[in-house]
């Protein structure tokens, strides 16, 4: 493992990306890239490979609770994990005292938004409404990954994910409880 100068803290392949790339990406941290706000800070959308890569930039807020110890453990454990159903983290950067996390784009928006999405409002995030089947799909899969997650993907990762995408019979799982 090297040191935080050295670069690669993390003792992982997770790519270190220097501050000018990342103000590039998100042209200066653009306010009209913001596409959200966490407990780590806010999330821009931003534009790698000379905008040919889409990705999701978290920069930590000075004010959030979470710090370096978090910002190294997310990367420690993230890089080392892939899933298709656990966003995948493309790099870092801690240049100029700043921690940024750069995480593969999810163009179709969070797994909230499609689970509270209400029929009739206004659909920002085109997101579609999930029959009680997909739902409990959504479940399944989520249970897959925690085991995932737990066992270092070593006994469910062979197992191809459920589709919920599956829109077949919504009646019989009506009665279903969220
Ligand atoms: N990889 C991503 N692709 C697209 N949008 C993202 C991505 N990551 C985050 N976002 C957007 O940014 C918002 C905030 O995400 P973030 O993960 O920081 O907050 P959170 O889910 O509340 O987690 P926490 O507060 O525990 O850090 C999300 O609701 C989503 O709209």
């Amino acid at each position: 493992m090297s040191t935080r100068d050295g670069g690669n803290q993390s003792g992982t392949h997770c790519h270190r990306y220097s501050l000018a790339e990342i103000q590039w990406a998100t042209h200066n941290f653009d306010d009209a890239l913001l596409i959200g706000k966490g407990g780590f800070g806010k999330v821009y959308k931003g534009f790698m490979n000379y905008g040919a890569t889409v990705v999701a930039i978290k920069r930590l807020n000075a004010e959030s609770k979470q710090g370096a110890e978090e910002f190294w453990s997310e990367i420690k454990t993230l890089s080392m994990l892939r899933h298709p159903h656990l966003v995948t983290l493309i790099g870092y950067s801690d240049e100029c005292e700043e921690m940024i996390l750069v995480y593969e784009y999810m163009a179709n928006g969070t797994l909230a938004d499609h689970l509270y999405k209400i029929r009739g409002k206004e659909n920002t995030k085109n997101t579609q409404h999930l029959t009680w089947k997909q739902r409990l799909h959504v479940c399944i899969n989520a249970a897959r990954e925690l085991d995932y997650l737990h066992n270092t993907g070593q006994v469910l990762c062979a197992r191809p994910p459920v589709d919920i995408r599956d829109d077949a019979d919504e009646e019989e799982h009506r009665s279903l409880p969220l």
